[in-house]
Order: C-alpha cells, then sequence, then structure tokens
C-alpha cells in the first residue's frame, strides 16, 4: 500500500470517527435539551471521580438550567442522559408514569456477573417478581422481630467503645460502618460476625473494595451502564471476582448447612429460604438469586445506614443543644419503657426522627435516583420528549439543597421536619428513599438500624469537636454514596 493510500485511508476513519462523535454530541441540541457544550472524550463529566463526584456535576447544571426548563441535558462520555429539576414532572415520572419509568436502565448480567442481577437492577417482569417475593421481609412486624438481633450488635458496639471512649479522637463513620456491617452480614448472611472486634475481617474489606476510594465502582457502574449491550457482549464485570466469589461462597454454605441442619433464624436468608421452599419450580430462587439479593442488601444497607448515623453524629457536635434536646427525648422514653430499649419506644422518638430526616435532607447518602423509560415519554406542558432508552436522573441531592425549597440549606434545622412544616413543601422535595412502587424497600430496616445505633450512643456517651473535626464537609468524589472525604473525628466521653 502506497503511503498516498495510508493517508486518504486514514482522513476517511478520522472523519468517519469524527462525524460519528459529532451526531453523538448534536442529539440534546437536536432534542431541545438544554446542556453544557459537552467536550470529547468526558462530554461533560470532566474530573467526576476524581475532582468531583457526579452530583456535583449535576448540581451546576441544576442552578443553570432550573428556572428555564422542566429537565436539561448532560453527557456521559458518549451517552446523553436527562436530569430533571421539575418537581411536579419528578412526580409523574416516579408515581404516575411508573408504567413507563420502571426500570433503571443500570448493568447487570445474570450469566456473567451473576451478583449484579438484584432487586436493584433487575427489570420488568424479572422485577416484579422478585419486589413481590421480597416485599414480606421488609414489613414493620419482620422489622419487630429482627429489633432484638440489631440491639444486640448494638450493645456490642458500646462495649466496643467504651474502650475508646475519653480518648480525644474517634473515627466515627469506621465505628458506624463496622457496626451496620455486623448488622447485615448478621441479618443477610446469618453470621455471627465481630467486624467490631476485627476492622479487617472479610466483610469490612469487602466493603472496602466496593466502596473504598480506590475501587472506581461509581465510574465503572456509570460506564456499564452507558454501554450496557457492549459491555455484555464482551463479558465485562462491574464486580471483582473475588468480591464475587466471596458472597457467592458465604451463601452457598451457610443454606446447605441450614437445609441440612433445619435451622431456622429470624433473618433475612430465612426469609428468602422460606420463598424457596414454598413455591413452584419456576418461583423456586436458585442460590445465586439468593445470593445476589443478600449481596444487594450488604452493599444497599451497610454504607446507607452508617452513613446517615454519622452525619446525624457530626451535625449534632455542631449544635450541642440540639444533642441535648434528642437525648433528652431518648431518655425521657426509654424510661417510660422501663429503662430499656424498644421497638415501640424508638417508633415514638419524633424528635429524633426529625433529627436523622434534617441529616438525610443534608447528605442524602443515594445522592441521585435513576429510571430508564421504555417508551418515549414527552413531559407534561412542554414540548420536551425524552427518547425511549434514556438514562434519566433525578437529582435529589441538588433538589434537597435548592434554597427555594429549604431557605439557608446549609443550616441544620430539625424543625424543618415538624409536622406542620413538613405539609407546607412539596412532596417531591425530600427524597432520601426515592419514591413511588420503585422507592426504597429496605428504608424501614434502615431507619430501624440508624435509630438504634444513634439511641445506644446518645445514652453512653456525649460527643463533641476536637481540633480535628472538620469543620465543612467536603464530599468524596470517588465513592458511589454519598460519603466524606475527611475522617469525622469526634471527642467521645463516657456519661
Ligand atoms: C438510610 C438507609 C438507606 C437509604 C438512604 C436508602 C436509599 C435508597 C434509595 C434512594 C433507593 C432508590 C429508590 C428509588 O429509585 O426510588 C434505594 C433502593 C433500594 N434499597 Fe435502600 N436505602 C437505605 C437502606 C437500605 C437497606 C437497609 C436495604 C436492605 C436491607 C436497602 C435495600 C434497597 C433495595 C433492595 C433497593 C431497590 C428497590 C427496588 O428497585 O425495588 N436499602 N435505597
Amino acid at each position: 500500500m502506497t503511503l498516498a493510500v495510508v493517508f486518504a485511508l486514514s482522513i476517511v476513519v478520522f472523519g468517519l470517527i469524527y462525524f460519528y462523535i459529532h451526531k453523538r454530541y448534536s442529539f440534546l441540541e437536536e432534542h431541545g435539551f438544554l446542556h453544557e457544550k459537552p467536550r470529547f472524550p468526558f462530554g461533560n463529566m470532566h474530573g467526576a471521580g476524581k475532582k468531583f463526584h457526579p452530583i456535583q456535576i449535576f448540581q451546576r447544571g441544576y442552578k443553570k438550567f432550573k428556572n428555564q426548563a422542566p429537565a436539561f441535558g448532560q453527557y456521559f462520555f458518549l451517552a446523553h442522559n436527562i436530569v430533571l429539576t421539575d418537581l411536579d414532572v419528578i412526580k409523574d415520572v416516579m408515581i404516575k408514569s411508573f408504567d413507563v419509568f420502571h426500570n433503571r436502565g443500570l448493568f447487570h448480567s445474570k450469566e456473567h456477573d451473576p451478583l449484579t442481577a438484584h432487586l436493584l437492577t433487575l427489570e420488568d417482569q424479572d422485577w416484579r417478581n422478585m419486589r413481590m417475593k421480597l416485599s414480606p421481609t421488609f414489613t414493620s412486624g419482620k422489622m419487630k422481630v429482627m429489633f432484638h438481633t440489631v440491639l444486640d450488635v448494638s450493645k456490642y458496639m458500646i462495649k466496643t467503645l467504651e474502650a475508646k471512649s475519653n480518648l480525644d479522637t474517634v473515627e466515627i463513620k469506621e465505628v458506624l460502618a463496622q457496626f451496620t456491617t455486623d448488622v447485615i452480614g448478621n441479618i443477610a448472611f446469618g453470621l455471627e460476625m465481630k467486624a467490631i472486634d476485627n476492622p479487617d475481617s472479610n466483610f469490612r474489606l469487602m466493603g472496602r473494595k466496593i466502596f473504598g476510594r480506590n475501587s472506581n465502582f461509581l465510574i465503572r457502574l456509570f460506564f456499564l451502564t452507558s454501554f450496557r449491550d457492549l459491555a455484555k457482549n464482551l463479558r465485562l464485570k462491574l464486580l471483582p471476582n473475588e468480591v464475587s466469589e466471596f458472597f457467592r461462597g458465604i451463601v452457598r454454605e451457610t443454606v446447605e448447612y441450614r437445609t441440612q441442619n433445619k435451622i431456622e433464624r429470624n433473618d433475612f436468608l430465612d426469609l428468602l429460604l422460606k420463598v424457596k421452599e414454598g413455591q413452584s419450580d419456576e418461583d423456586i430462587l436458585t442460590i445465586d438469586q439468593i445470593a445476589a439479593q443478600c449481596f444487594l442488601f450488604f452493599i444497599a444497607g451497610f454504607e446507607t445506614s452508617s452513613s446517615t448515623a454519622t452525619f446525624v453524629l457530626y451535625n449534632l457536635v455542631q449544635h450541642p443543644e440540639i444533642q441535648e434536646k434528642v437525648k433528652n427525648e431518648i431518655e425521657t422514653i426509654v424510661a417510660k419503657y422501663d429503662n430499656k430499649v424498644t421497638y415501640d419506644g424508638i417508633v415514638e422518638m419524633k424528635y429524633l426522627q426529625m433529627v436523622i430526616d434534617e441529616s438525610l435532607r443534608m447528605f442524602p447518602p443515594v445522592p441521585q435516583i435513576i429510571r430508564k423509560p421504555s417508551r418515549d415519554y414527552k413531559i407534561p406542558g412542554s414540548d420536551l420528549v425524552i427518547p425511549k432508552g434514556s438514562l434519566v436522573i433525578i437529582p435529589n441531592y441538588s433538589i434537597h439543597n435548592d434554597p427555594e425549597n429549604y431557605p439557608e440549606p446549609d443550616k441544620f434545622d430539625p424543625e424543618r421536619f415538624s409536622e406542620e412544616n413538613k405539609l407546607k413543601r412539596h412532596p417531591m422535595t425530600f427524597l432520601p428513599f426515592g419514591d413511588g412502587p420503585r422507592n426504597c424497600i429496605g428504608f424501614r430496616f434502615g431507619l430501624m438500624q440508624t435509630k438504634i445505633a444513634l439511641v445506644q450512643l446518645l445514652l453512653n456517651f456525649k460527643f463533641s469537636t476536637t481540633p480535628q473535626t472538620p469543620t465543612h464537609l467536603e464530599i468524596d468524589p470517588s465513592i458511589a454514596t454519598l460519603s466524606s472525604l475527611n475522617d469525622i473525628v469526634l471527642k467521645v466521653e463516657k456519661i
């Protein structure tokens, strides 16, 4: 081949690539969505995962476009997504038009990455069947049964913290992450673990491999989700083999042990095994399906709840008068129940709930909610049409921190969540657990374990700032859930 032919071919190839990129980056303009100018190869995601958390990029667009249109667009590499800003449209998407928006479009691969095929990612009828099977596991009645197991684990946390108290520097996020790891390991995998005793326990290590700073989980998830079909064809995986084998192995062994020894426990695994027993053949959950749900309970349950409790404590040390008020409420209600921490007692703690809600508003652990329309969707009251298959983002972090919804959003003020004040706001201004039929199935459990941890901690210790406590929280850009970049170091004194 002569040099001239090579040169001509290169020009054609580069021309085609340029044309393809240009075509992809014209998509939002052609569909009428406002957007920032994309730059190849990251689109609008320059710095995501390194300098910025994706929610900070969504927030930039949210502030810019919110008052101009009910939705705006963004490019993630070459893929587009649509971010909703109008609260009525969000309500329509999550609730009324659920028949169009029942999927999330997240990457999963039953065949090559079996632990990714769980309730969070399943679609259409597979999701409906699984949600129906799992819903009975998360009722208030089931929470009451599991309450005592969580309480026992919390007593262990208190004992361990007593040994550390009166030291000026306790990194509280790690203490709480060890607590929720123990809880979920116990309830979802049937294991009596002591991550609190051994911060390097396998479960805690797996937690760090998934959510830790170097995991790149968030970027991999977005990437595989944006190029789902290609990723499946190339047999790409979201989870490292090591993580996958660890969780599948534990569930397989525990199920075999329980079946052989006819052991019953009041936990998630038991309830999933009951689904396995009672149904017709096609309804029976396979070991991989059970392992995937348990794995999801682990990833959905431990980080979210420990972050919630950490953010509450962080806010309470900045506001000692609120710490005092919530502690008084806890003491009064515990005294009423014969000096015992009871399920009914924690349900009665209204001010504690307000404190938790206000923390969830400022720092929602799941800071964006995702849906994928199964057909073209015309946004009510506008000419915009969201094309079938687009990734649609509900930016709950931006909504929760929008001064039009919450004046002075950086101020921690639990009174915003009094019954009277809640009624004054649009229902879509508070979405820590999502909404509609695809909301968080585990919200009761998440709140219960958060409350148990806080009640036990506040009954036993006084928390205050130290010179190392951050005065302002930076968001960790590399972690999928909302997490603080700074260690949350507090002074802990035994009462
Ligand atoms: C404070 C703690 C928690 C927070 C803030 C939280 C938040 C969320 C959010 C925002 C969603 C998406 C909802 C939507 O798309 O509308 C979600 C989904 C989900 N969460 Fe949670 N969560 C928490 C605790 C838990 C726990 C403890 C479990 C299980 C043990 C759990 C299991 C799930 C599952 C299975 C889904 C997917 C539901 C479905 O697609 O049908 N979550 N969570």
